[in-house]
């Protein structure tokens, strides 16, 4: 669905050095990137800011067309047949709207009906589909500029996908939104992915939306990909220890635990944290506690997707 290869962009900026001399110098924004998608994927493509996310993003849906490099969507150069594209890819920017600000959401609606010549149909049963998942039903008569953030947003995302698209790219879908619209969103996503087999690909500084989402992501930091790969296996890979808490009846000291790198004991000595490597099944640990105290309680804490991509960062 989508393919990149050694995508690179590159901007110049003037700026001001002492009173009167400017200077050019050349940002490259994004810088060999590579990375591929295929359909039917659910991928977060994450990094801090000016990793260079944005810049891939409208590369891959033709807004800017890279300095060098190969980018295919869907099969086709997005810079050079942008219209087809665009009837074929679904594109949200938290940032921006695609709505016609002074008029009801419907009629923002009919008119990308008109644009993206949706037979009225397949309009009619998507537009009634989505806007039922959304909730979005009692502002379909309502001005664009008058509905809040969230409900906003539930209607970029329907207008994004009135025409069926086999991939919707969003930037920053969740940005601003409170704790129940991003769920709402999340869930209409994931069940677009899951159901309808749309393929997602999206930017986030929101990384409970990647749990939520993507089984995968594509991690950048100076436009470059520094991590690519299976939420687990990186997390695995940068993470190599997890965590047993277990709650026991009596207070006990525990001793010479298979795989337990250090502990930490709470609750005067009923609650103890052990951080074993995964080259130890959390089965053994247990084994060797339920030997030695009586187990009240327990859990396996997997380190925290923040965490793993904070430690991804941290390698560059
Ligand atoms: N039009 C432009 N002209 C000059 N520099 C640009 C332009 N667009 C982006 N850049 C630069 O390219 C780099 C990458 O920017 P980009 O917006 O792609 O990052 P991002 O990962 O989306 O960041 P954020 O998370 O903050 O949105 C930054 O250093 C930015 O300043």
């Amino acid at each position: 669905m989508i393919e990149v290869r050694e995508l690179r962009r590159e901007f110049t900026v003037t700026t001001k050095v002492g009173r009167f001399r400017r200077e050019r110098r050349v940002v490259r924004a994004v810088d060999d990137v590579g990375f591929e998608v295929a359909a039917g994927e659910a991928v977060g493509y994450v990094g801090p800011n000016g990793a260079g996310k944005s810049t891939t993003i409208k590369m891959l849906t033709g807004i800017l067309v890279p300095t060098s490099g190969f980018v295919r969507v869907c099969g086709v150069d997005p810079a050079r047949r942008r219209r087809e594209l665009a009837r074929r890819i679904g594109v949200v920017f938290g940032q921006r709207s695609q709505l016609w600000w002074d008029l009801p959401l419907r009629d923002s609606f009919e008119l990308l009906r008109a644009v993206y010549r949706v037979p009225k149909a397949d309009y009619a049963s998507r537009l009634r589909e989505c806007v039922d998942l959304l909730d979005l039903g009692p502002f379909l008569d309502t001005p664009v500029r008058q509905l809040s953030l969230g409900q906003r947003m539930r209607g970029e995302v329907v207008a994004s996908l009135l025409h069926g698209p086999e991939l919707l790219v969003l930037d920053e879908p969740t940005i601003g939104l409170d704790l129940e619209s991003k769920e709402r969103l999340r869930e209409f996503l994931a069940d677009l992915n899951r159901e309808r087999g749309t393929t997602l690909l999206l930017t986030t500084h929101d990384l409970d939306d990647i749990e939520r989402l993507c089984p995968r992501l594509v991690v950048i930091d100076r436009g470059t990909v520094l991590a690519d790969g299976a939420l687990d296996e990186l997390r695995a890979e940068v993470a190599p220890e997890r965590v047993l808490v277990v709650d026991l009846e009596k207070p006990a000291e525990l001793v010479g635990l298979p795989g337990v790198r250090s502990s930490r004991v709470e609750s005067n000595g009923l609650r103890h944290h052990l951080t074993f490597s995964r080259d130890t099944t959390a089965a053994k640990v247990i084994s060797a506690v339920a030997a030695q105290a009586e187990v009240h309680d327990l859990a396996v804490v997997e380190p925290e997707i923040d965490d793993v991509v904070r430690r991804l960062y941290a390698r560059r």
